[in-house]
């Protein structure tokens, strides 16, 4: 096949790869090209067609805004006029069902505050593991501190609120130290934003990507190669040569690597050599969860509207069973639409489900909370990202058990090939600014090797940190 030679190669165009090549264009590498899998630029930010309208089926939220530091998502949002909301999570204890239907908030008032003074403690704890550098515990155990672990399902429906909803795995799997308190929160601010812009959350890429010249999602720059998906890379000291599926080979002098840490843990792209151990073991122990909005649509409305009332949870015996609500009134109002979240192993069972028995499932759990006679849904939408083979998850998270040393491991190049991608970014991985400030590190590290000739050498260990 054809031989393509350029200075740098990305792997990917979502909001890691679309940034690293802002960096080297402002760095002054011109010379790239971005190898994109799917037809369209954005990864897990997307959106789809539902009933007449587009809902996010990834990112959704403007995580992090109003604290020291600016989150570039934000900023790029306002460039482009997104539209979207104050995410009002605050009244969650007047919201809270369970298979009886409504529970009056003096019932669950109480749960509520023990679950807030329990999260106090956990990111206080965090800060002590942080500033002593402790050996590392997960949440779960960091709860058992206080001396009461989430037990009852109401107990469990506002931890899962707490842990699960913002990290889709449950405390048990997730460090105390790299996750409490979050970053995200401490820098870049304790506010979100719900965006439901019809143009599509993706739209804030457009000003983050000026240089591919995209406008409603169609790029017209030919660095950018849609419907290109890499199969095999090839990489020394000397460069990087990386094989797609069309048979084009594309030979640089460096490559950065943005798929998933679900897609790393897959054999989709094959490496020569093969990856050393340390890189292997530090992909596999870093973790991938799966995070489900399941969007209905109904021929009228039978949750409460109003403010306050977005937010919605339904407490189950089984943790993690539809647990989480939250109709669209304000930014769709009369059409009717609420959304459910899944996350971890229940995202994993539904995806291997058809719709209509998803459905079946939600109908059921839908007439507990609000009685028999509500109406059946006559939509339903959810994305299965786990069984996507070109993200295999929704984003990761940082389980107990790795290290900041072995974190540097994951973000280590070996020879001329570096990885990026929202798993590398050591303070907001998940989130889509951790992507885009990932995708500019890696840029500038390969900006220095190719300027100043400061490469990592091949097989490189990290150096441990104190
Ligand atoms: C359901 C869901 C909800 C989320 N909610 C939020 C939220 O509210 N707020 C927030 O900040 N973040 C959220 N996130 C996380 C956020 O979307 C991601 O962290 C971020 O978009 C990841 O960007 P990335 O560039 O690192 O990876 P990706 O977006 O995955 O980009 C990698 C690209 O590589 C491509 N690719 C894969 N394999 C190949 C191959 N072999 N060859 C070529 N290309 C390939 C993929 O198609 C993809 O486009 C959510 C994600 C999901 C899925």
């Amino acid at each position: 096949g054809d031989v393509i030679t350029v200075d740098v190669i990305i792997i990917g165009a979502g909001a890691a790869g679309l940034s690293a090549g802002k960096t080297l264009s402002e760095g002054g590498i011109t010379d790239f090209v971005i190898l994109e899998a799917t037809e369209r630029i954005g990864g897990r930010i997307r959106n789809a067609e539902f009933a007449r309208l587009k809902v996010e089926l990834g990112a959704n939220w403007i995580e992090g805004v109003n604290g020291e530091k600016e989150n570039p998502v934000y900023t790029l949002a306002n460039e482009v006029n997104l539209k979207y909301s104050d995410a009002l999570y605050d009244n969650v204890s007047q919201n809270i069902y369970d298979h009886t239907g409504y529970l009056a908030p003096e019932l669950v008032t109480p749960v509520v505050e023990r679950a807030e003074h329990l999260f106090d403690f956990v990111e206080d704890l965090g800060t002590k593991f942080t500033n002593e550098n402790l050996d590392d515990i997960s949440v779960l155990t960091a709860q058992r501190f206080f001396g009461h672990v989430p037990s009852t399902a109401v107990e469990m429906v506002i931890d899962s609120w707490n842990y699960d909803f913002v990290s889709a795995e449950p405390p048990r799997v997730t460090s105390l130290r790299n996750s409490q308190p979050l970053a995200t929160d401490t820098f870049l601010g304790p506010d979100s934003y719900f965006v439901s812009d019809q143009r599509g959350y993706a739209t804030l890429l457009e000003p983050l990507a000026y240089y591919l010249n995209c406008k409603g999602g169609m790029c017209s720059d030919p660095r950018l190669r849609l419907n290109t998906a890499v199969t095999k890379i090839e990489y020394s000291t000397g460069g990087v040569t990386v094989h797609t599926e069309d048979e084009i080979r594309y030979r640089g002098k460096a490559a950065v690597l943005t798929v998933s840490i679900g897609v790393l843990q897959t054999d989709l792209i094959h490496f020569s050599p093969a990856l050393p151990f340390w890189k292997l073991s530090a992909i596999y122990q870093f973790n991938m969860a799966v995070y489900t909005k399941i969007f209905l649509k109904f021929p009228k409305r039978f949750w409460p509207t109003g403010p306050g009332t977005e937010y919605l949870l339904y407490a189950d015996v089984k943790r993690g069973y539809y647990p989480f609500w939250q109709h669209l009134d304000n930014e769709f109002p009369g059409e009717n639409i609420i959304f459910t979240t899944v996350t971890d192993d229940e995202s994993r069972r539904i995806e291997q489900m058809p719709d209509e028995e998803t459905l079946a499932e939600v109908m059921v759990v839908l007439r507990k909370m609000f009685g028999p006679d509500i109406p059946n849904a006559s939509h339903i939408l959810y994305p299965r990202w786990w069984q996507d083979k070109y993200f295999r998850g929704t984003f990761s998270n940082w389980p107990i058990g790795v290290s900041s040393y072995e974190y540097k491991q994951l973000q280590a190049p070996v020879g001329r090939l570096y990885f990026s991608g929202e798993h590398c970014s050591e303070q907001y991985n998940g989130y889509v600014h951790g992507a885009i400030f990932a995708g500019s590190e890696t840029a500038h590290a390969v900006l220095k090797c190719l300027h100043e000739d400061k490469c990592d050498t091949l097989y490189s260990r990290p150096k441990a940190t104190t």
